[in-house]
């Protein structure tokens, strides 16, 4: 597995570290608002239990599954909900928890269903921005790191399912994905 990763950009320890800058600056904004924090399964899991760790206030936890890349390094462009959320967001305030922001197709596209639903309000963190990736336009309220444009993998990305283990994010060897 380690074979396949052409360069390690982010460190375990410097995901750690960023982390916990996160969750210091989220329990400050969230103080008394019982926001709920929303995983968007698969590739945030490790982000949100790593964040949720350091989050020092009160707070409730959903999780939703949602999938537009299959086996691809691009988007499809189709967002497919796979798992909806167990609780209702009317009256809330929410707080999205994603890995990474590329095309911006995904969280474009929750945003204006959660809003939908009435949440009170809506915002994003994410660990990894790519802005290099954007199709539409989309910022997150708190970002961890700025990506290059490369396709990474590692802590909860994938490529084709594979790779979200490693503890580090790794740029993948482009002759992985070039028979695509
Ligand atoms: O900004 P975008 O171009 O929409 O890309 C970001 C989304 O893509 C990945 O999910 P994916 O659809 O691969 O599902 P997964 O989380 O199960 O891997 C990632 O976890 C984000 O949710
Ligand atoms: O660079 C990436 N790696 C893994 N999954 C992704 N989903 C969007 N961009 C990426």
């Amino acid at each position: 597995m380690q074979n396949d990763i052409q360069e390690v950009l982010i460190s375990e320890e410097e995901l750690q570290a960023k982390i916990k800058e996160l969750g210091a600056q989220l329990s400050g904004e969230y103080a008394d608002r019982n926001p709920l924090v929303i995983c968007v399964l698969k590739g945030a899991f490790i982000f949100m239990a790593d964040l949720v760790k350091r989050i020092t206030v009160p707070i409730e936890l959903d999780f939703m599954a949602v999938s537009s890349y299959g086996a691809a390094t691009k988007s499809s462009g189709v967002v497919k909900i796979i798992k909806d959320l167990d609780t209702t967001v009317e009256g809330r305030d929410v707080l999205i928890v994603e890995d990474i922001i590329d095309s911006g197709l995904t969280l474009s596209h929750l945003i204006e269903l959660l809003k939908n639903r009435n949440a009170k309000s809506v915002k994003v963190v994410t660990l990894f921005d790519k802005p290099s990736g954007r199709s539409v336009n989309m910022e997150a309220d708190y970002t961890g790191f700025v990506l290059p444009d490369a396709f990474v993998v590692g802590y909860g990305l994938d490529y084709a399912e594979h790779y979200r283990n490693l503890p580090y994010i790794g740029v993948l060897k482009p002759e992985i994905y070039t028979k695509e």
